[in-house]
This record gives C-alpha cells, structure tokens and sequence, in this order.
C-alpha cells in the first residue's frame, strides 16, 4: 500500500501539488488523470524520488519514503517497476538484455536463474522468441510489453506506468490495459498509472484521481466516474462528444 499525506510542491514561485492526500492499495490500479499542466507527473516524480517534496508524506507501507535520505530510500527503490513513456528500451541491448537489466544491477543471481526469470516475465507479457531481438525490430505493442516484462522483472511491490498507451492503436492499447490490470491483480501490486487514455479510466480504473490545477479535485472508481456531477470532471472526461454518446447509448 502507499498512502501519500498532503504533499506539497512548489517550482521556484510557482506552487504545483496543493495538499494531495490519497492512498493506494495493493492489488488495484490507480490512475491519476487530469488536464495537461495539472501536475500528474510532478506528483509521480515527487512519488519515486525524482523531485523532492516540499512538504508532506509518502508511505511506502508505512515507510516514509520522502523524508529518508538517498541510501535509506535504495530497498524501497529496488521494490518499484517502472514504465516508462514510449517504453524507453535500451536500443543497443537486445530483448533480453533489457529485460535482464536490473536484475544485472541490483540481484547476485546466477545467469541460470536470471535467464530463466527473463524468459518467465517475458512469457507473462505473452512474448515469445523475441529474446535475440533489438527493440527497432519491434512494434509499438511489442515494446511496451517488453517494457512490462523489464518493470515485473525484480517482482515489484508498486509499478509506475507513465501514459502506457501513448503512441498505440486502440486495439493495442486495451491488451496493454488489460496486461497491466491482470499483473497487478495476479502479483498483488500497488499500480499507479497517469493515463489520458478515457477507455483506460473506464476500463481499469479501480481508483481514479483527478487533479485540478495541483488540488485533488476527485477521486472515485470507474462506476462513480460516469455517475459524478464534478463539472470540471465531466468536462475533463466528457470531453469527446462521440465518447459522451457512446457511453449513454450504451447505458454505461
Ligand atoms: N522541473 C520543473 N521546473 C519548473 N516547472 C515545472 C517542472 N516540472 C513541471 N513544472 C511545471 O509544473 C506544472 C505541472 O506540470 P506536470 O508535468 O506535472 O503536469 P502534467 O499534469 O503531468 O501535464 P501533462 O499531462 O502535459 O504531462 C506545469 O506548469 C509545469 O510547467
């Protein structure tokens, strides 16, 4: 679980997180959504460490990872898997090079072992005889899977997912959606996704954050979502008018 405390963050004068308190439990998907400029990453970032917070906590199962300093942040560190934005694949490493990559960095395990937990993570991400492979000579689905298979590769306790459907084709971006719901629920990972995608929001969306110019401006599930009379929420979401009438039309 991760619980996040009234975080604050300001850039010089300019304050960006305004008081944000949530928490996210293990095996559910939590999205943070909201307009772009609202502070999702900003938050993320403040999340794994790569900004400081200026006031406020984030617990890491009762951890408190923004007031520990940089050695006695590395367990819990070595406990997150990232995704990151357009899957960020070594291009020189091969498949395998890649998926192995922390395992190299962080774990004493033999090649044996290591290869074997690529080849499982790999298989989980339904990725066969790609192990050879250099990511040019995959699709846009292809890598993020590989990109899965190298954030689950150290079996993580929280994934960061930033934008996992970014540059995909909708049929593509439910698998990944659904990759990364079934992962989550299967490991027990606490998953936090920043998505623009509305079909993610509806889909996977066990709880939803809505930031509004750096406040927590909503949070609810996928079911509340389509119930809510937030008006800054409705136009956010709602925003396409094909997806208002396709959700009414269906009853959704
Ligand atoms: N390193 C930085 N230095 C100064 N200002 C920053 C920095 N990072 C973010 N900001 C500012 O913080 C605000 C929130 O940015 P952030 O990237 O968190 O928004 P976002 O909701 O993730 O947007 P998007 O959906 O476009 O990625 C913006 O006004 C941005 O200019």
């Amino acid at each position: 679980m991760i619980e996040i405390k009234d975080i604050y963050k300001s850039f010089d004068d300019k304050q960006v997180l305004k008081g944000i308190t949530s928490t996210f439990k293990e095996g559910s998907c939590n999205l943070i959504i909201g307009a772009s400029g609202s502070g999702k990453t900003t938050l993320i970032k403040c999340m794994v460490g790569l900004h400081e917070v200026d006031s406020g906590e984030i617990l890491y199962n009762d951890r408190d990872f923004a007031n520990l300093d940089f050695h006695e942040r590395i367990p819990i560190r070595k406990e997150i898997g990232m995704l990151f934005q357009g899957s960020a694949l070594f291009d020189s490493l091969t498949v395998q090079e890649n998926v192995m990559f922390s395992l190299n960095m962080f774990t004493e395990m033999p090649n044996s072992e290591k290869l074997d937990r690529v080849n499982f993570c790999l298989s989980r991400v339904n990725l066969e005889n790609v192990n050879k492979k250099f990511p040019a000579e995959l699709s846009g689905g292809m890598k993020k899977r590989v990109g899965i298979a190298r954030a689950i590769a150290m079996q993580p306790k929280y994934l960061y997912c930033d934008e996992p459907n970014s540059g995909l084709d909708p049929k593509t971006s439910i698998v990944i959606d659904n990759l990364i719901k079934e992962i989550t629920e299967e490991y027990n990972i606490t998953t936090i996704v920043n998505t623009h995608d509305m079909n993610s929001v509806m889909e996977i969306g066990d709880n939803i954050l809505f930031l509004h110019k750096g406040e927590k401006w909503w949070e609810g599930s996928s079911k509340d979502i389509r119930h809510t009379h937030n008006k800054e929420l409705n136009d956010f979401v709602f925003a396409s008018k094909f997806f208002k009438e396709a959700m009414e039309s269906n009853n959704l």
